[in-house]
């Protein structure tokens, strides 16, 4: 079974996708890492992240990078979104991904092209969402919580800079598949927000399983 979920920056989409993994027991691939790597690699060796060419060569990242906590920092967050709309990076990072998605057993991705590009076949397709407002007042806590002075209004800046990004791209953009449930959760908590992506995978599921 593979289920995809794909969202806007701090939609709550990997929060999600960590529960539905736990959950159906499920291997899960956060698959902003890999752009995010991308991106810190372009940094460490000062790459110019406008350069495909200098993006593509910091797709051979070393894999150590995945485990860098400084990767969920703002700034790596926005040198992503940068690196990743060129068409060469997401080639470089399509195979990898899709063999994830598509290992026995199934796999559980989130991102922003999992259920138009990555896995056009999932089983399940969510697209969560929230306002722009709501999203940065979660992602300000987040960030405050770990120390940083980053404003109110510059978090929300670049939430609004990383949607217009993602979604302008020519290749792979932000864009809720055809097929995919959409779950906003600006006015949900946690716990519930899960529970909604919890019935919404179930029923589709079970609608599948009755056209079999
Ligand atoms: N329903 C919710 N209510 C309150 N806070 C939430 C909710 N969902 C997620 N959060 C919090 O919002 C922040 C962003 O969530 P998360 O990291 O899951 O988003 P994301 O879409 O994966 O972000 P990104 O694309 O930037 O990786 C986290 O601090 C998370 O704990
Ligand atoms: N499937 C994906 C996943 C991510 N991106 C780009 O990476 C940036 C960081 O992603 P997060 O999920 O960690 O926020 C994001 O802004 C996208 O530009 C992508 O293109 N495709």
């Amino acid at each position: 079974m593979i289920i995809a979920v794909d969202g806007p920056a701090a939609s709550g989409k990997g929060t999600i996708a960590k529960a539905l993994a736990r959950h159906f027991g499920l291997p899960h691939l956060d698959t902003g890492l890999l752009y995010r790597a991308v991106a810190a690699t372009v940094r460490r060796l000062d790459l110019d992240p406008s350069r495909e060419a200098d993006a593509v060569a910091a797709c051979d990242f070393d894999e150590l990078t995945l485990a860098d906590p400084s990767l969920r920092d703002d700034e790596t967050g926005q040198l992503a979104s940068i690196v990743s709309a060129h068409p060469l990076v997401r080639a470089a990072l399509l195979q990898r991904q899709k063999r994830f998605a598509h290992q026995p057993g199934g796999a559980i991705l989130d991102g922003r092209d999992i259920g138009t590009v990555i896995a056009p076949d999932a089983d399940a397709k969510l697209f969560v969402k929230a306002s722009p407002q709501v999203r940065a007042r979660r992602r300000h806590a987040e960030l405050t919580g770990r120390g940083s002075e980053a404003s109110f209004d510059q978090v929300l800046a670049d939430i609004r800079a990383r949607d217009a990004r993602d979604s302008a791209r020519a290749t792979a953009p932000l864009t809720q598949a055809a097929d995919a449930a959409a779950l906003d959760t600006s006015n949900l908590t946690i716990d519930a927000s899960v529970a909604r992506a919890i019935a919404l995978v179930e029923a589709r599921l079970a609608a599948r399983a009755a056209d079999a």
